[in-house]
């Protein structure tokens, strides 16, 4: 059945009157000549005939001939096979004249919105997650401002789709599911010559401004996935537009490739990768080293978000660029925020019911990797914030590992990373189990980022139920299948009194099925609900650092951005509907915060505006994906 108007939901409605363009590439470097012609072009709705972002490079000589009819007609038609220009049925009859499109598109005209209803009734007809992913990124690929219309009409439906858990699959398949190259693929072969790699990126539109980049090591929990990770830079900018209103054409996805010891994958034929083991921690760093250095010298102010490395490169990389570059480790200071915000708003909650004074509140977690260190760094900064020394808080953190409670004592070499949280308070006892480290612990809050599904067995839930009022816990692991326990189970287990939050979406429970009788929302502690509104900050200020002052100013401010109504429904975190809103007030505060510390490369222009004059800027960049107002 075809949906109804109705189906589109509304919030940020697909079409809006807002203005088009707006956080676009970096004006500074759109001096490149190629980059002026294309971008003015683009704007302009003219077009030379490109069949995709290479050919809009390579054809830009027709840009200038546009203007005559004759040649025109010829090459414009092809604007049809072009993501971003691309209006299909929504081009007018007018403009179907201009451009030669008669006889090649269908006779009727349609909206953005009605195309969006269209998408909509194709991907419903799908039943698996899978198949709904590919089909949108073939829509990505053919139309990019009905990709985002859909998703920002339907964001709950969508972004599982595109991000986590179905990215997670769609990486593990990307070379099966692969159709046409996105973003730049850098591999170790290219070493010597990765600016000229670089340079090969066509900027159809200028400059771009965020780049998500990955080795695929360590994808999700899923481990070593190689050059699949492809996958993840592409899901994580998708987000930077559709939740921060990023241009989609000022977004860089990068894998780079160092080899993979994952065996499936270099077995398998259809493999897109180096078919070779990973690289030397000396191959790595040189080559690391040639990449950022390449980056920043065609692009000076682009922001480069590290994704999804092992915890022991993500730790290197960022001491090592952070104060070099504009660049920041999403997995350690974007997951650190978003749960900072989480466990803030929780612990309120249950300090509230059970009396326990927040500075009391102790916090165990199973894993000790990039995420779970990353985690315990910015949540010693809530112990500090209720007065307690730098040791007193990170006294209240505890990780575990595969081996257990993690100890000085333990008798194993532990991962530098590791040696900041092991305790020395153990007097010698060492405990493997996580229910008897809970036993010791006697934690208010557990944090799952180990990777293992049923980490938080009924065992473990159930004594947090027993020691606490309103246990938090938060299994944060991903893809859902990765999730240290589900939404049920934590809500069975603890009789609906749990404070939950998980990594990836779980479904509401409805009142009926409650134990409180109550509908129960599950918060989803991701950190996509901060690295837009970081980025976003970052790009519009041109930031030459983003510090980690920044960082948690952004935590703050997602705490913050709880409205009544949501604190009402019992929710942790904000409604991702109102994901624009949200990375708005994030970026206004980053922004603020990075100022403060005169990391700005803007010439005073944000220091100047007050915070509303600020966030009304901010909120006038983001871009939003719509037709030509005459075609809409
Ligand atoms: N919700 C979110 O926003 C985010 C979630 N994550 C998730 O966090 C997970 C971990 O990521 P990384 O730290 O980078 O990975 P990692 O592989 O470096 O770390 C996993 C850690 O878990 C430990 N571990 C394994 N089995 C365990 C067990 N049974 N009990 C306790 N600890 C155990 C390992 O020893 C290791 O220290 C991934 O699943 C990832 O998807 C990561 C970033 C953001
Ligand atoms: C969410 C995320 O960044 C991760 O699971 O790695
Ligand atoms: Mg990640």
């Amino acid at each position: 059945m075809a949906p109804s108007v109705s189906d589109v939901r509304s919030g940020s409605a697909p079409v809006v009157n807002s203005k088009n363009m707006q956080v676009t590439p970096d004006d500074k470097t759109t001096e490149d000549p190629r980059d002026s012609s294309i971008h003015r072009a683009v704007r302009s709705h003219t077009y030379g005939g490109a069949a995709n972002l290479r050919d809009v490079f390579t054809n830009q000589a027709s840009f200038s001939t546009s203007s005559s009819a004759q040649s025109s007609t010829l090459a414009d038609h092809r604007i049809i096979s072009d993501p971003f220009p691309n209006q299909d049925t929504g081009f007018s009859y007018e403009k179907r004249d201009q451009l030669g499109l008669r006889g090649l598109l269908p006779p009727a005209k349609q909206s953005l919105n009605t195309q969006v209803l269209r998408v909509l009734h194709q991907l419903r007809s799908k039943s698996l997650p899978l198949e709904k992913h590919v089909m949108l990124a073939s829509l990505r690929q053919t139309n990019t401002r009905l990709y985002y219309a859909t998703i920002l009409a339907n964001k709950e439906e969508i972004l599982p789709l595109i991000y986590t858990p179905t990215v997670g699959e769609a990486c593990q398949k990307f070379s099966h599911i692969y159709r046409r190259p996105e973003g730049l693929s850098i591999s170790l072969e290219d070493k010597g010559k990765v600016a000229s790699i670089v340079e090969n990126w066509p900027v159809p539109a200028g400059s771009p401004r965020i780049a998500v980049i990955t080795d695929g090591s360590r994808i999700l929990g899923l481990g070593d996935l190689g050059w699949n990770g492809q996958g993840i830079s592409i899901g994580k900018l998708s987000l930077y537009v559709a939740g921060a209103g990023i241009h989609p054409r000022a977004t860089l996805p990068i894998v780079v490739d160092l080899g993979t010891n994952n065996k499936k994958n270099l077995e398998d034929p259809l493999y897109l990768g180096l078919r070779r083991t990973r690289a030397t921690t000396e191959e790595y760093i040189e080559f690391m080293d040639e990449v950022m250095e390449a980056l920043h010298s065609r692009y000076p102010n682009l922001i480069i978000q590290y994704e999804d490395f092992t915890s022991e490169n993500a730790f290197r990389f960022l001491e090592r660029y952070q104060d070099k570059y504009p660049m920041f480790n999403d997995d350690i200071q974007g997951t650190g925020s978003v749960i900072l915000a989480g466990f803030t708003n929780a612990a309120r909650i249950a300090s509230k019911e059970s009396g326990r004074p927040l500075h009391d509140h102790r916090i165990l977690m199973a894993g000790a990797g990039s995420a779970a260190v990353g985690v315990g760094k910015q949540l010693m900064s809530f112990f500090t914030r209720q007065g307690l020394s730098e040791d007193e808080a990170r006294e209240r953190i505890y990780i575990t590992d595969s081996k257990g409670l993690v100890t000085r004592d333990r008798g194993d070499k532990l991962a530098e990373h590791k040696i900041f949280f092991a305790r020395q308070d153990n007097e010698g006892r060492q405990i493997k189990d996580l229910a008897e480290t809970i036993d010791y612990v006697k934690p208010t809050a557990i944090l799952g980022l180990s990777t293992i599904k049923g980490t938080f067995d009924e065992t473990v839930i159930r004594k947090m139920a027993t020691l606490n009022k309103r246990p938090i816990i938060f299994p944060l692991s991903n893809p859902t299948d990765n999730s240290e326990c589900t939404f049920e189970e934590a809500v069975r287990y603890t009789e609906g009194r749990v404070l939950f939050a998980a990594g990836s979406p779980f479904p509401e429970i409805e009142a009926g099925a409650s134990p409180t009788g109550e509908r129960m929302i599950p918060g989803q502690g991701n950190n996509f609900l901060v690295f837009p509104g970081i980025g976003l900050c970052a790009a519009l200020c041109k930031a030459a650092r983003v510090t980690n002052e920044m960082i948690t100013e952004s935590a703050l401010a997602l705490s913050d951005a709880l409205n009544d109504e949501e604190r009402k429904e019992g929710r942790l975190y904000p409604n991702t509907e109102r994901i624009r809103e949200i990375s708005r007030d994030i970026a206004v505060r980053c922004i603020q915060m990075a100022n403060k510390q005169g990391v700005t490369r803007d010439g005073g222009k944000t220091a100047a505006m007050d915070e509303e004059e600020l966030r009304d800027w901010v909120h006038g960049e983001m871009w939003v994906p719509r037709y030509d107002a005459d075609e809409a």
